[in-house]
C-alpha cells in the first residue's frame, strides 16, 4: 500500500491527499475533519444531518462544515469509530484555505450592508479567569483580513460596553452590549474559523438585564452607553470602583481609536487593534482579557456591525443548510393545531380563539408563529388605537431567571375583513439547550394607551423542545 504505511512516532496511521479524495464513490465516502482521516460509509444512512452533507465533502477536507453544525460531545465520540487515520504531514497545506469572512443569513428586514468595525472590551462582569486568554494576538490578525472591506467614513466604531459571561458555559457570551453612535439594524459576530451568528436587531432593556443560563448574544442599540446601573447583578459592588476607573481609561483609548480608523483609511495594512492600544498594555496587565465565542462556541475574533451601504456576503454553503431546514408554519388561527401537527413540540397555547376576537379583548395577541431550526418567528396582530410605542415579544430561555425584550416589526398595515395591524419578531434559539429546556414568552404592546399583554391566560406562550433519536434535538 506504499505511502498508506506510513505511520507517526505514536504509530497513527498517516495518508496522503491523493488517497483520500479517491475514497468519493458509492462504495466508499472518507472525509478528513482537522486532518484526522474518517470512513464514514457505513454512517452515511444513520447520519442525524443526512447522507448528502457527508457525501458533499467525500475525499476532502470537512472540518470546517462539521464545527459549523456545532457537532456534540456525543458525535465526536462517535467520530472516533469511524478514524482510520490522519492526513500527511506533508498534505496539510493542502487542505488549507484562505481565512474566509461570511455571515449567515439574516432576515430581510435586517439584511443590510456592513462595514468592518471592531470591538474592545473595556468591562467584563461575571467572568471566570478560565475564559482569559491570548486572543489579541489571533484577533489582530484575523481582524487585518477582514478590514479590506468597503473604504468607508467609520468616525465612531462600535465598542463592546459591557459583557456578561456565563459561567457554567464560559465559552458562550451571555450578553453583550454594544454602543455606538449610528443605528444599525442587525450585528454579526465572526469566529476565526470564520462562523459567524446574527443576533436579531432589538433595542433591550438594559435594567432587566441579568446573567443567561445559555448562550445568547444581545446587542444594545441607540448611541447612549447603558448607565453603570444598568449593569448586571453580577460584577457590581466592589467591582464597580474599578469599572468606573477603567471607563475614564476607555475614554483616553477612545481618541487613540478614532485615530486608528482614521489611518486606517488610509493603509488598510495596518494591524486592525491601534499599536498603542495593544503595545499600551503591557503582558501582566491585570485586565482581563476575553475571549470571545460564539453561541456555537467557537471563538469570535471581531464584529461586524451593519450600515446601510452593502449588502453581506451569504456563502452558499450557509444557504444550503438553511435550505435543509425550510420554516414550517406551525398555525394561522391560533394554535389550536400546534400539538397535533408537530407532535416533536409540547406547547400550551390556548383553546383557539379567533385572532379577531383576541385581538379586540387584549388589543394585542399572538397570531402566529413559525418555527425553523435556528429561530422562532412569529406574528402578532395589535389594535392600534392611539399612538404605538412599541410591540415586541418577552421571552426567556431559563425559565424567567433572565429574560429579554425584542421589538416586533410592522409587517402590515389593518386589512379588510380583518382588525389590527400586524407585526413580526424573531427569536434565535440558543443551540445548547438543554432537552428539557424551553422558551416562554409573551408579545406585548406599549401605547399612550398604556401597556396591554397576550400572556396566554397568564401562563405564556411555551415551546419546548424535545431529544429526537437519543442524541439529536431541535426545535424544529
Ligand atoms: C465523522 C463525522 C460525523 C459524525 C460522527 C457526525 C455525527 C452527527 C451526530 C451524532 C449528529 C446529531 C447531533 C449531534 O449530536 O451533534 C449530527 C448532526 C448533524 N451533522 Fe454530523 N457528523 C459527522 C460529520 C458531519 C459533517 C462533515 C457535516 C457537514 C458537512 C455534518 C452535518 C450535520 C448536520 C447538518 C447535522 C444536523 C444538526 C442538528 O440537527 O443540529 N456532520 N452529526
Amino acid at each position: 500500500m506504499g505511502e498508506t504505511s506510513e505511520k507517526s512516532p505514536s504509530g497513527v496511521k498517516y495518508f496522503r491527499l491523493s488517497e483520500i479524495e479517491e475514497q468519493k464513490s458509492i462504495k466508499s465516502t472518507w472525509i478528513i475533519i482537522n486532518y484526522k482521516v474518517y470512513d464514514v460509509t457505513k454512517f452515511l444512512e444513520e447520519h442525524p444531518g443526512g447522507e448528502e452533507v457527508l457525501r458533499e465533502h467525500a475525499g476532502g477536507d470537512a472540518t470546517e462544515s462539521f464545527e459549523d453544525v456545532g457537532h456534540s460531545t456525543d458525535a465526536r465520540e462517535m467520530a472516533g469509530s469511524l478514524l482510520m487515520g490522519e492526513l500527511h504531514p506533508d498534505d496539510r497545506h493542502k487542505i488549507e484555505k484562505p481565512q474566509e469572512t461570511w455571515v449567515t443569513p439574516v432576515a430581510d428586514e435586517y439584511r443590510r450592508s456592513f462595514e468592518m468595525s471592531f470591538l474592545r472590551v473595556n468591562q467584563v462582569s461575571s467572568a471566570t479567569d478560565a475564559i482569559v486568554d491570548q486572543t489579541r494576538d489571533q484577533t489582530r490578525d484575523q481582524t487585518r483580513d477582514q478590514t479590506s472591506g468597503p473604504d468607508q467614513d467609520v468616525e465612531a466604531p462600535a465598542h463592546l460596553s459591557q459583557l456578561h459571561l456565563d459561567n457554567e458555559h464560559f465559552t458562550t457570551i451571555s450578553v453583550l452590549t454594544i454602543t455606538h453612535h449610528e443605528n444599525v439594524d442587525a450585528a454579526v459576530l465572526l469566529s476565526r474559523r470564520g462562523h459567524a451568528v446574527v443576533t436579531p436587531w432589538f433595542r433591550s432593556t438594559a435594567a432587566r438585564r441579568g446573567p443567561m443560563s445559555r448562550s445568547l448574544l444581545q446587542f444594545h442599540a441607540g448611541g447612549e452607553s447603558p448607565s453603570p446601573g444598568q449593569t448586571a447583578e453580577n460584577g457590581r459592588g466592589e467591582n464597580e470602583e474599578a469599572d468606573e476607573e477603567e471607563d475614564l481609561d476607555d475614554e483616553a483609548d477612545a481618541s487613540q481609536l478614532e485615530r486608528f480608523m482614521r489611518d486606517r483609511r488610509r493603509a488598510r495594512s495596518l494591524p486592525a487593534y491601534p499599536a498603542a492600544l495593544l503595545d499600551g498594555v503591557p503582558e501582566s496587565d491585570s485586565r482581563k482579557r476575553v475571549k470571545f465565542a460564539d453561541s456555537m462556541g467557537l471563538d469570535l475574533a471581531s464584529v461586524k456591525h451593519f450600515s446601510a451601504l452593502e449588502e453581506p456576503q451569504i456563502p452558499s454553503k450557509v444557504l444550503s443548510r438553511h435550505r435543509s431546514f425550510p420554516p414550517q408554519e406551525l398555525f394561522t388561527d391560533l394554535c389550536h393545531s400546534f400539538t397535533s401537527s408537530l407532535d416533536r413540540l409540547v406547547s400550551c397555547f390556548p383553546e383557539p380563539l379567533d385572532t379577531e376576537r383576541r385581538v379586540q379583548l387584549l388589543r394585542v395577541c399572538l397570531e402566529k408563529i413559525t418555527i425553523t431550526h435556528f429561530e422562532v418567528r412569529g406574528q402578532i396582530r395589535v389594535l392600534c388605537g392611539r399612538r404605538v410605542k412599541e410591540v415586541g415579544v418577552r421571552y426567556t430561555f431559563n425559565d424567567w431567571l433572565s429574560h429579554v425584550d425584542a421589538q416586533a416589526l410592522h409587517v402590515a398595515a389593518e386589512e379588510s375583513g380583518t382588525v389590527g395591524e400586524r407585526f413580526g419578531f424573531t427569536v434565535y434559539t440558543p443551540p445548547f439547550m438543554d432537552p428539557s429546556s424551553a422558551v416562554h414568552f409573551a408579545v406585548y404592546l406599549k401605547s399612550d394607551e398604556g401597556e396591554f399583554w397576550d400572556n396566554n391566560e397568564g401562563r405564556n406562550y411555551t415551546l419546548r423542545y424535545r431529544c429526537m433519536g437519543g442524541t439529536s434535538a431541535a426545535f424544529t
